[in-house]
């Protein structure tokens, strides 16, 4: 039998990308006899019906994904992904990519916003360097990535859950990312690539201008392969949004509930939301960054953000704050007294 002809093998055409579409459609979806619970105990305990607004959603939803009717938020775990980006050659961002390194040391130094968020409401922090000083390709003359880096990337993501978490925050690091989500964008939803363009760091004008005119040029280059969301991914890139792309998957086999961060996080799932809506139903947006795009990318998602606090940093800290939320609602659900426990009256009609 001549090399390669093994008979286990067939003549259809296979694709990197097969083991990632078989996983979605293999995924849990949600368990509505825990949020019935969810709701019978909510009826029960000492405050007006409804009054908690969204916590009391935020417990149905735990509970919902975690698959208990007793839903917890006591091991939550925030994920940064780093990565860098050769699309910074075109002078996209207000900060050098040695910024990527040197952060990474920050991070790990304690130093850096993200520490002092996870320190002051008790999270878990962990940091996944993708390869950060071998930039991914420049897009508007190749592809980042090639589909099988893309695909081992997606699996590096999907260790963010191996110590154990009942709860998972995603961020990321890269400077250049925000051009590179507004391209991924852009290859989604179509219309002028200036519509998802923002400020990132915080270019001028003609940082803004190049930016644009880079996601224009990564479009034109790449326009006859933008069809599958996994090739937008690759093509597009970058690590950081592939990790994540990993991360939510794969937490959503573990029915461990996700809250993503910002513009640039939510990329990831607006990924396998083109792939199939229901991929990201166990994900919650944890805020609105102030980088213009992300309301209407938001909107499309069908996600409304925990908190608008006007934040615009990335590396998860928007995500770990609205944690601090959710820890509160699993925890007002859980220890709260009900009516017949504290001898409160009920409502009269
Ligand atoms: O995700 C967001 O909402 C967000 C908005 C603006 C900036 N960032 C962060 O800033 C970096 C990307 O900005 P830029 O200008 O280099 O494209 C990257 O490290 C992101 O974590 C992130
Ligand atoms: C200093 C700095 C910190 C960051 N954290 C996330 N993105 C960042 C970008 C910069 C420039």
């Amino acid at each position: 039998m001549p090399y390669g002809a093994e008979p286990f093998m067939t003549d259809a055409v296979s694709s990197p990308y097969d083991d990632i579409r078989r996983l979605i459609t293999t995924m849990p979806g949600p368990d509505e006899a825990a949020v019935e619970a969810v709701r019978l105990r909510e009826r029960q305990l000492t405050k007006p019906a409804g009054s908690l607004g969204r916590l009391e959603w935020l417990s149905e939803w735990l509970a919902a994904w975690q698959g208990k009717p007793n839903p917890t938020a006591d091991r939550p775990l925030v994920c940064v992904f780093a990565a860098s980006h050769g699309v910074t050659a075109r002078g996209v961002s207000a900060y050098p990519s040695e910024v990527n390194r040197q952060m990474l040391e920050n991070f790990a130094a304690g130093g850096a916003a993200i520490n002092q968020i996870c320190a002051s409401l008790g999270l878990g922090f962990k940091v996944f360097d993708l390869a950060i000083d071998m930039p991914t390709h420049d897009i508007t003359e190749r592809e980042a990535m090639d589909e099988k880096s893309c695909v081992a990337t997606m699996a590096f993501g999907m260790e963010a859950i191996a110590g154990g978490t009942d709860l998972l925050a995603v961020g990321e690091m890269g400077i250049g990312n925000t051009t590179i989500a507004a391209a991924i964008y852009t290859a989604l939803y179509g219309g002028p690539a200036g519509h998802w363009v923002g400020r990132g760091t915080g270019v001028d004008d003609e940082g803004l201008a190049r930016k644009v005119a880079t996601v224009e040029a990564a479009i034109e280059r790449h326009k006859d392969h933008l069809k599958d969301p996994l090739e937008i991914l690759s093509r597009l890139g970058g690590r950081e949004i592939a990790a994540i792309v990993g991360a939510i998957l794969a937490a959503r086999m573990q029915r461990i509930p996700v809250v993503l961060d910002g513009y640039v996080a939510t990329a990831a799932a607006a990924i396998l939301h083109a792939i199939h809506p229901s991929t990201i139903d166990h994900c919650i947006a944890g805020h609105l960054s102030a980088e213009g795009a992300h309301q209407d990318v938001l909107a499309r998602l069908g996600k409304i953000p925990l908190l608008a606090l006007g934040m615009r940093l990335g590396e998860g800290s928007g995500a770990a704050l609205a944690v601090g939320i959710v820890k509160s609602a699993a925890a007002v659900h859980r220890d709260m007294a009900t009516f017949g426990q504290a001898g409160v009256s009920e409502r009269l009609s």
